[in-house]
């Protein structure tokens, strides 16, 4: 590939020279095969280094090579790295709690766990594929990122009932990834790739791996996350957004300040044309109980989510799960055409067809968290058929290098060596049914790589010349932006919280639950009249019912707040999208409107059903009472929801605290043992229910059942403190959230 950086003369030279030296270190290392990939030579998988006529295997790459093996002899094999260069879960629910029932929407399931398993299949795939005459992606130049991790170790500590044990997840992985490079990460399931992916993206510091992840020679830092666009494997978008709204929403908060609403809307649009997705721009997202767009629409706008800011590194992990061939083409050629603009990405894949397999630059394939191989893509057979592994019959590249890493030997030559350890060995470890375990193929396959190339790889990143100054400042230099202002995100925010939540808000189900509510009370209540103690006493308890509804109700619909948008919030917070404070006001004031609504409606059927107070003064004073209920009782949902992760023990710990504060909320105890009576003064319903009294019953008599009818300041003024109060432990307990 053409080097269109000039400042990046010399790192090139020394990714050849790197290039070249781990291909001198195959060649020397390389037993003779005896021929091509296909051809079953097997013996010489010995680990003695011999100067042979060597088998090499090219790679069509990005130039469009046609895919040959051909013969050379060893002091003509060079190879150029340029030429090869070139080539919620949670869902919408019913909850039904002490007698009360609540509904929330959630995120997109992944695609396996949607109803349908079948691959998605993109019925607008552009023709031009298929012509051969695809559109390539254009991006404006960025900061090169060259990326590079030596000898990366991960463990974790996987906490039992007994006992504690530790379990390893990668063992020294080391390898180079330059800008203009793609690098897919290989191996079967649970070999550690999603872990390394992550490490490498700067998504997982807990607990602290070991090794050394350098960015242009520097270690990662915060400033690094505006560089970087991570594609995760689930897609967490909002389903009642459009594909248009989503990647709008994400540019006017994540490009930099500098460009106007214009600009940023311009570039949401470009994404959508250079996605291909003009076609559903205007189509929800949709989710397990929505239809929206199909999978392969879906995976292409969670890349375009991180490739509306034109990162310079780019993380995918598994982009082509669940796609078809043809849109896997797609996304992966797509990928190519990012990391042509100097930007480098690194990927994930798991079986991706040999189409695919030879449109990556460069390849690292793990087994059980230990390094197989990682070099150029087109010359991993070359290895393998160096170290005595050759596929017998003609197979997809990637589907052999599967089978090695899972310890598979099927159709595959076996190494000498392999061979006489099975025979020496001869232990159950070894062998089963006289055949070599897949334990001991994959320690053959690790010492193999350990012995010709990993030590001369790691010499090599560690003497590579560094980048350019100016590059290597690039990073050092990088001050961290916000892509808008507080006050334009919190409005970016409630619009798109109102857009996403519209739906609710004009829920029949809810209004019909609370109007059917409102006319039962009315009917019972109907005119009550307050002319003796005994019809007061009778019409206090629907004083003292608004006061627990209104309470109970938005404590139940604000616990799922949070735990319902974690994973949104998480990976909008890892790519510091906003402030939390302003996600945070955002998510508690664009509920308001319907909070406030459906109050109001009740307050209407009941308040003249029942006959109570006929003045305008004292149903105002109602609703305004009803309404600090409400919010106080959000507060303290919004704060369990935030506190605790697990919506189980959320709903338990709301339950039980609500059924305290109803019971200390007044009406039904009247004489509370002293030790026990602070337990009102935290009550909502005990403050809401005085209040309700004073309201109604102010003209009447001084002092009803004990409680003197002032004016209510004390009780206000505890209503107000408990809306901010439960606020505040709410942001701090979001705050201390881990962000994953
Ligand atoms: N926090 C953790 N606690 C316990 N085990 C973990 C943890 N993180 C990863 N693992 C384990 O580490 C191994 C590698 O996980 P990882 O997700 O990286 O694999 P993978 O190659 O991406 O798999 P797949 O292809 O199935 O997604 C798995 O066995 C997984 O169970």
């Amino acid at each position: 590939m053409d080097n269109p950086n000039p400042n990046l003369g010399l790192w090139r030279t020394k990714s050849d020279q790197l290039a070249e030296t781990l291909t001198a270190t195959m060649k020397a290392g390389e037993a003779s095969t005896g021929g091509d990939s296909g051809g079953g030579g097997s013996s010489g998988g010995t680990l003695s280094r011999k100067s042979s006529r060597q088998t090499v295997l090219a790679s069509p790459g990005r130039g469009g090579k046609n895919t040959h093996i051909r013969k050379t002899r060893s002091a003509q094999m060079k190879f150029e790295l340029d030429e090869v260069g070139s080539g919620a879960a949670l869902s919408r629910a019913s909850s039904a709690s002490l007698g009360f029932s609540f509904s929330f929407t959630g995120f997109t399931m992944p695609p396996d766990e949607t109803t349908d398993s079948r691959p998605f299949s993109d019925d607008d795939i552009p023709e031009d594929i298929e012509a051969g005459t695809r559109k390539k992606f254009q991006t404006e130049p960025t900061l090169p990122i060259y990326l590079k991790f030596t000898e990366v170790t991960y463990k974790v500590v996987i906490k039992g009932l007994t006992s504690t044990v530790e379990k390893d997840i990668l063992n020294g992985i080391s390898g180079a990834v330059n800008p203009g490079e793609v690098l897919a990460l290989m191996g079967p399931s649970g070999s550690g790739k999603t872990t390394l992916l992550s490490l490498l993206g700067g998504r997982l510091a807990d607990p602290v791996p070991g090794g050394s992840i350098t960015y242009n020679d520097q270690p990662y830092s915060k400033l690094l996350k505006s560089k970087i666009g991570f594609v995760t494997q689930d897609d967490v978008l909002f389903p009642h957004l459009t594909v248009k709204e989503t990647l709008t929403y994400a540019a006017l908060l994540r490009l930099p300040k500098r460009l106007t609403k214009q600009e940023k809307e311009k570039r949401a649009q470009d994404v959508i044309r250079e996605l291909g997705l003009e076609r559903c721009q205007d189509t929800m997202i949709g989710g397990s109980f929505v239809r929206g767009v199909s999978g392969g629409e879906r995976k292409r706008v969670c890349i375009g989510n991180e490739i509306i800011i034109n990162p310079s590194l780019l993380f995918l992990d598994e982009p082509t799960s669940g796609l078809d061939s043809t849109t896997a083409l797609r996304i992966i050629e797509l990928l190519q055409d990012i990391a042509e603009t100097e930007k480098t990405v690194v990927t994930t894949i798991h079986q991706p067809s040999s189409r695919l397999f030879h449109k990556f630059d460069k390849l690292i394939l793990l087994g059980k968290g230990s390094l197989l191989y990682f070099g150029k893509a087109s010359e991993a057979l070359v290895y393998f058929s160096s170290i005595g592994c050759s596929p017998l019959i003609a197979m997809n590249p990637a589907e052999f290098l599967l089978d090695l890493a899972n310890g598979n030997m099927n159709e595959v030559s076996v190494p000498s060596e392999l061979e006489d350890r099975v025979q020496l060995g001869n232990s159950e470890r070894e062998t089963k049914s006289g055949k070599h375990t897949p334990a001991v193929v994959h320690d053959y396959l690790v010492e193999a790589y350990e012995t010709r190339v990993a030590e001369e790889t790691k010499k090599q990143l560690m003497i590579r010349a560094s980048p350019d100054e100016d590059i290597k400042s690039g990073v050092g230099s990088m001050k961290r932006e916000w892509g808008a202002s507080w006050r334009e995100q919190y409005s970016i925010l409630f619009w798109r919280g109102l857009k996403e939540r519209q739906h609710d808000y004009f829920s029949w189900l809810r209004i019909t639950q609370v109007l059917v509510t409102a006319v039962i009370l009315g009917l019972l209540w109907w005119q009550s009249a307050v002319h003796s103690p005994k019809e007061l006493d009778n019409q206090a308890g629907l004083l003292f019912f608004i006061a627990v509804f209104w309470a109970f109700f938005p404590v139940f619909t604000a616990i799922f707040t949070f735990p319902q948008e974690r994973a949104m919030l998480n990976k909008e917070r890892a790519a510091d999208m906003y402030r939390l404070s302003a996600y945070f006001m955002a998510r508690t004031t664009s509920d308001l409107p319907l909070d406030l609504f459906l109050p109001m409606l009740f307050l209407l059927v009941v308040y003249f059903m029942a006959g109570l107070r006929q003045t305008a003064e004292s149903f105002f004073l109602t609703m305004v009472i009803v309404f600090l209920c409400i919010v106080a009782a959000q507060g303290l949902g919004l704060a369990i929801g935030a506190t605790l992760t697990d919506l189980k023990r959320a709903t338990t710990l709301a339950s039980v605290t609500v059924m305290a504060f109803m019971l200390a909320g007044g009406y039904f105890v009247k004489n509370v043992p002293i030790f026990i009576s602070w337990l009102r003064y935290l009550s909502f319903n005990y403050h809401t229910y005085r209040l309700l009294l004073k309201v109604q019953y102010e003209t009447i008599s001084p002092v009803i059942d004990g409680i003197k009818l002032d004016s209510g300041m004390k009780e206000a003024t505890a209503l107000a403190t408990m809306v901010f109060g439960y606020r505040l432990l709410a942001y701090i307990s979001l705050r201390r959230m881990k962000i994953h």
